[in-house]
């Protein structure tokens, strides 16, 4: 069987590749060989979400007294807050499950693997095809720590099909699976212990975004430890122990269940890429801003190429690799992460456009940067949302926004004006001349801005 585009994993990135490539004309094959819905649907973004909807609400439930209204203790029922997600996810599964067994595609529910750069193998068949497209996304990383295999461990995966609430767990790691995770069972009463290897949890981002969220947790009674190193694991009756350094000092911590959330690799596995020639570096699919590989007709999208594991990222990239292939002769479409955002969804929510202050450093790009409390903002202190800040960063001379931060209630809303006007190379001028609402979140935004303006040489 010949397509023009065959399509490698059925995913965000890989629907979203299908979709623009067969409305440019292409006869289109999708080869997943399931759970058909993709990670974000299935086990990412969607499920986590749901969850934390209840840890939110069961949070602020327990602060009634603060708002004037009778103390009440609520339980969490977990089994009910995993079917609740199931039903949704269900929902959600079924949508992209109908959408992929469309008759505009033919879709082959089998295991992909190369067999030269121009066929691939699905069950006892051979496919060719003029492009491909792979978009196999990601798998949990298995970090070699003596005595983890051993003593044994959930990922997120088991985490969101847990039904008994496990009394106590350690949580390894402090991006963004497992400061979610780890809130979630934290406020719905698990005993957690987060143990990170940095000096701050999320620590691709700068520091001044993390210390609100840890600051969260801990008055929410998590234990947080950063800055540590993990030497071994060991058992105690049924308890597991994780035995570690932390500002030099060794520390051992026991729970019921440990959450191993020490990050995720590209899936390349059983492709056969050797095959096809395909090149990879440190287990990535290397891929050049049009989403090519070394070979100009193979394409790869989503988390299999290691750029940005974001599901908007990844449908983006699938977009740009679906339109490519079907226009092999024309000036190709480029990946731009001038854009790059990241919402993680801790309360306090921690949001980031464009530039940090770190990679402003690393880069060598001058930049002028100006931050604003929540607990100095009337809306949120109305709100009592009063953790975290919101901070901008603009070039010196002329005030166009190079990035923006917010960690703090709806940040992940609140972000997308800053968005919205870095997309269009907005200034903190802009900003200033925007109307905004009052008394909102929003007009936060306004108050570093007003003291970025005041810098720039008149
Ligand atoms: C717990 C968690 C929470 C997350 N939350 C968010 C969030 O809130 N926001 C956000 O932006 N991102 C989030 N992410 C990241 C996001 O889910 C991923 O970046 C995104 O889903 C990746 O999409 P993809 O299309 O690259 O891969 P996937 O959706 O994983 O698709 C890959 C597909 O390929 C198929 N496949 C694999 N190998 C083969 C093969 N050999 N042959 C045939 N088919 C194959 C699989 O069955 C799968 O359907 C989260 C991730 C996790 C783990
Ligand atoms: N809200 C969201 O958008 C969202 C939510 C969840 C996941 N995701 C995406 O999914 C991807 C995977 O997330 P993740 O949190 O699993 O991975 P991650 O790479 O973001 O975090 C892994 C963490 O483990 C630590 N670590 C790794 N090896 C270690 C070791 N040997 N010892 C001690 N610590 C170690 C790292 O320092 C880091 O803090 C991320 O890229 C993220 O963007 C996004």
């Amino acid at each position: 069987m010949t397509h023009d585009v065959l399509i490698i994993g059925g995913g965000s990135a890989g629907y979203a590749a299908a979709r623009t490539a067969r409305d440019e004309g292409a006869n289109v094959g999708i080869i997943d060989h399931g759970p058909l819905g993709g990670l974000c649907i299935l086990r990412g973004c969607m499920p986590t979400k749901t969850i934390l909807r209840s840890s939110d609400i069961i949070a602020l439930i327990k602060r009634a007294n603060e708002f004037g209204l009778s103390s009440v203790s609520p339980k969490a029922n977990l089994s009910a807050i995993i079917d609740r997600k199931a039903r949704l996810i269900g929902e959600f599964a079924d949508d992209r499950i109908q959408a992929l067994k469309d008759s505009r595609f033919t879709l082959y529910e089998e295991r992909a693997r190369f067999v030269s750069p121009h066929e691939v193998q699905v069950g006892t068949q051979t496919l060719t095809a003029k492009a491909f497209i792979i978009s196999t996304g990601s798998v949990v990383s298995r970090i070699p720590l003596p005595g983890l295999e051993e003593v044994g461990y959930i990922t997120s995966d088991e985490a969101l099909e847990l039904r008994d609430l496990p009394e106590s767990m350690i949580v390894l790691g402090g991006g963004a699976v497992a400061v979610e995770l780890a809130q979630f069972f934290s406020r719905i009463g698990t005993k957690v212990t987060l143990i990170q290897r940095s000096r701050h949890i999320m620590s691709e981002g700068d520091e001044d975004l993390a210390r609100p969220v840890e600051a969260r947790f801990r008055e929410e009674g998590m234990t947080v430890y950063t800055n540590t190193q993990l030497h071994r694991f060991t058992k105690n009756g049924t308890q597991k122990v994780a035995h570690f350094t932390h500002d030099g000092q060794e520390k051992t911590v026991m729970a019921e269940i440990i959450l191993q959330a020490l990050g995720r690799r590209p899936n390349i596995d059983g492709l056969h890429l050797e095959a096809a020639g395909i090149k990879t570096e440190k287990g990535r699919v290397v891929v050049d801003r049009t989403m090519r590989t070394n070979h100009p007709h193979i394409f790869a999208v989503g988390d299999v190429n290691g750029l940005h594991e974001i599901v908007h990222i990844a449908i983006e990239q699938g977009e740009i690799a679906g339109w490519n292939a079907m226009h092999a002769n024309d000036s190709p479409r480029r990946y731009d992460d001038r854009l790059k955002t990241q919402v993680v969804f801790t309360d306090p929510q921690v949001a980031s456009v464009g530039l940090s202050e770190r990679e402003c450093r690393r880069e060598n790009i001058s930049y002028m940067t100006a931050s604003y409390p929540f607990n100095d903002h009337g809306k949120s202190m109305t709100l009592g949302e009063t953790h975290g800040h919101v901070k901008l960063l603009a070039d010196p001379l002329t005030g166009t926004l190079l990035g923006a931060h917010i960690v703090g209630p709806e940040a992940a809303e609140l972000i997308h004006e800053l968005i919205a006007v870095m997309y269009f190379y907005g200034t903190v001028h802009d900003l200033m001349r925007i109307p905004h609402y009052h008394p909102t979140l929003a007009e936060i935004i306004t108050y570093p801005a007003e003291e970025l303006l005041g810098r720039i040489p008149k």
